[in-house]
């Protein structure tokens, strides 16, 4: 597995916290930018990680995007056919966004987490947790059903 880095100038400190922490860790990564704390749009920076993660072999690799609130990279995220990306605010929901939706971006915002701690926190619990599968493997077809035109806007 490879994790996919992105962040715009409101990204880019916990960005930078996380990626000293993969290093420790000896996790292998990829770093798409932000490159400083100058100012830069999070729509180009989460399409180009969006669209690795969709293009990756086995679906293994995860993404991590990280913007002021979380929301406006997740929006650009979820354009891109086969991601689910989920703004994550604490562990718990880290965890549900994993076992209940298999999601492939994490979102992260930096001027809505208490620290950078919270944020590695977060991280750390999504990449260490499973898809459970069953019953919510059916709910991920329906979407990704949608996205593939095999369905019609009624579900039918
Ligand atoms: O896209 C966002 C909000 O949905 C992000 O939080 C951006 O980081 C934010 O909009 C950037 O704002 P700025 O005033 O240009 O720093």
């Amino acid at each position: 597995m490879t994790i996919i880095l992105g962040s715009d100038h409101g990204g880019y400190q916990i960005k930078q916290t996380i990626i000293e922490w993969l290093v420790k860790e000896q996790l292998e990564f990829r770093d798409l930018g932000c490159f400083s704390a100058e100012a830069t749009d999070y729509s180009p920076i989460a399409q180009q990680v969006a669209e690795v993660i969709q293009h990756c072999p086995n679906s293994e690799d995860m993404g991590i995007l990280i913007c002021g609130t979380g929301i406006g990279m997740s929006i650009m995220a979820n354009k891109v056919p086969g991601i689910r990306a989920s703004v994550v605010h604490n562990t718990f929901t880290a965890q549900a966004t994993r076992e209940h939706n298999n999601s492939n971006i994490l979102c992260l915002g930096a001027r809505v987490l208490p620290s950078d701690q919270a944020a590695l926190d977060i991280v750390k619990t999504w990449l260490n947790t499973p898809f459970l599968g069953g019953r919510h493997k059916q709910r991920i077809d329906y979407i990704t059903n949608y996205e593939s035109f095999k369905i019609n806007k009624r579900g039918r």
